[in-house]
């Protein structure tokens, strides 16, 4: 069995839905759908999500949110039009939207993942109603009825084990199930978002949980590219990677698939195949394990992330200062702040965030009460920092790639403020200013693939 996710480029519109349904079609394995919200039909066009958190945002400000919410159901009477769905099965729909406003929320972080989680439901149910048409056995399933349990964190949940013990009772259905991605239920009964992106973790967890034999991510690009395709003109597919290499590569840029989907993948040994709804004839991208894995070339991409921020402390003898590092960790524990990476030195630290994390406030304190309690000589907050991470198994080892990847970006005069290799036989990173990201995964691209 196959478990397929479609993501919002391949729900855009109609003519979407239509190569969604036909893929469908084509492979009678691929029985578990999970869908998204509608994504951009054009460049400067807006993804529903992003159209329901304005409408969760006007209602909480009482601003008028009366076009926001006409705009969002534009968008699925276009696709309903397209197939004739008639208004009155389209009626209980519409009135989910409207009634979104009327239901009870513990507090505006669930008002807001509720609002947000409902462009994924209405696609979900939409297409059921479609496929039905067209006379397959489909049924939506809905995350509150099958018990698709999540953590209380209402924007940024993560799922709860009992979840995959929940799915595995439709390991051998002959229904097509569709699901909505994105989103699940606390214990207390309310919806929880995953990160944004987050329905491909959807996909990756029924794959886990139903123990598919394939997890299809249909998206709008025909593989995994080496590099990001804005960064980069016409960058190389990939044909086949490993997990922990796409890992990597998501958690530093690769947005094209979610980095915390890889763990159930992980988890329960699921291959992953990335295609294109668009041709859906073409290979794609394959992920698998390590195991048996030959790698073709040394580095098998290279991506760049901005959203992080460095601390930089400097003190003498802090090699030698018993608990230094344990006082600095319970002050980020204290703040709710998780730290990405810590590189050191003798008599220096530099510690790397996730800055959106952070407020204006937050930030302050923490520096301060740091340097009451550690009395730094010398702190920095570094605000313009990229990091940049080279990938591939066919580094392992490696003699001389560190020269490969240093000596482009000298030729450029990229200054590289941290490299840490070590933990991770398999990357490389390097920490840069953010305008400097781009030139230096343009410079690693050419040295390794051109
Ligand atoms: N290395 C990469 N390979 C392929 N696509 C990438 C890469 N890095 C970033 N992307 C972007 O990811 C996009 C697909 O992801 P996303 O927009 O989330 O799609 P979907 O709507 O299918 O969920 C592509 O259109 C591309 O612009
Ligand atoms: N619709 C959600 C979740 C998601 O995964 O979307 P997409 O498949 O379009 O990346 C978002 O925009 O974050």
């Amino acid at each position: 069995m196959k478990v397929v996710k479609f993501g919002g480029s391949s729900l855009a519109n109609g003519a979407q839905f239509q190569k969604v349904i036909n893929i469908i079609k084509a492979d009678p394995a691929r029985k578990i759908i999970i869908t998204s919200a509608p994504g951009k039909r054009f460049a400067d066009d807006f993804k529903v999500t992003d159209l329901l958190i304005k409408y969760a945002k006007q209602y909480l400000t009482q601003k008028n949110y009366q076009p926001v919410v006409k705009e969002i159901w534009a968008r699925y009477q276009e696709i309903a039009t397209y197939f004739k769905i008639t208004p009155a099965a389209l009626q209980p729909l519409k009135q989910q939207l409207f009634d979104l406003l009327k239901n009870n929320y513990r507090n505006s972080d669930f008002l807001i993942a509720a609002f947000k989680a409902q462009g994924e439901k209405l696609s979900a149910e939409l297409l059921a109603l479609i496929l039905q048409q067209e006379k397959l056995p489909a049924r939506f399933l809905d995350p509150q009825n099958i018990k698709f349990m999540v953590t209380d964190s209402a924007n940024d949940a993560q799922i709860l084990p009992q979840t995959y013990h929940n799915l595995y009772k439709w390991h051998q259905t002959d229904q097509l199930l569709i699901f909505p991605g994105f989103y699940g239920i606390t214990k207390k009964g309310d919806i929880a978002t995953f990160s944004r992106g987050g329905s491909d973790i959807t996909g990756a967890i029924w794959a886990r949980g139903v123990q598919a034999d394939l997890y299809e991510n249909f998206t709008d690009v025909n593989a995994i590219y080496a590099a990001d395709p804005h960064i980069v003109n016409n960058p190389c597919a990939i044909k086949v990677m490993t997990y922990r290499e796409l890992r990597e590569l998501s958690y530093a840029g690769f947005s094209v698939f979610h980095d915390e989907a890889l763990i159930p993948a992980i988890q329960g040994q699921i291959p992953i195949n990335v295609k294109n709804t668009n041709y859906p004839e073409l290979p794609g991208t394959k992920i698998v394990p390590a195991k048996n894995f030959l790698a073709q070339n040394i580095v098998t991409g290279v991506a760049s992330s901005n959203h992080f921020a460095a601390l930089y402390l400097h003190k003498y003898l802090l090699n030698k200062e018993l608990g230094f590092t344990l006082k600095l960790l319970q002050i980020f524990y204290k703040f709710k702040i998780s730290y990405e990476h810590m590189p050191s030195g003798i008599d220096d630290l530099t510690v790397i965030f996730d800055k959106r994390q952070f407020t204006a406030a937050i930030q302050q304190n923490m520096c301060d009460e740091i340097k009451k309690v550690l009395k730094p000589d010398y702190l920095e907050w570094i605000d313009d920092y990229a990091i940049i991470m080279v990938v591939g198994e066919g580094m392992r080892n490696k003699i001389g790639a560190m020269r490969s990847i240093t000596a482009p970006l000298a030729k450029k005069k990229v200054a590289i403020h941290m490299i840490n290799q070590g933990a991770s036989r398999i990357s490389i990173m390097l920490g840069t200013k953010k305008a400097d990201a781009p030139i230096a995964v343009k410079q690693i691209y050419q040295q390794f693939f051109n």
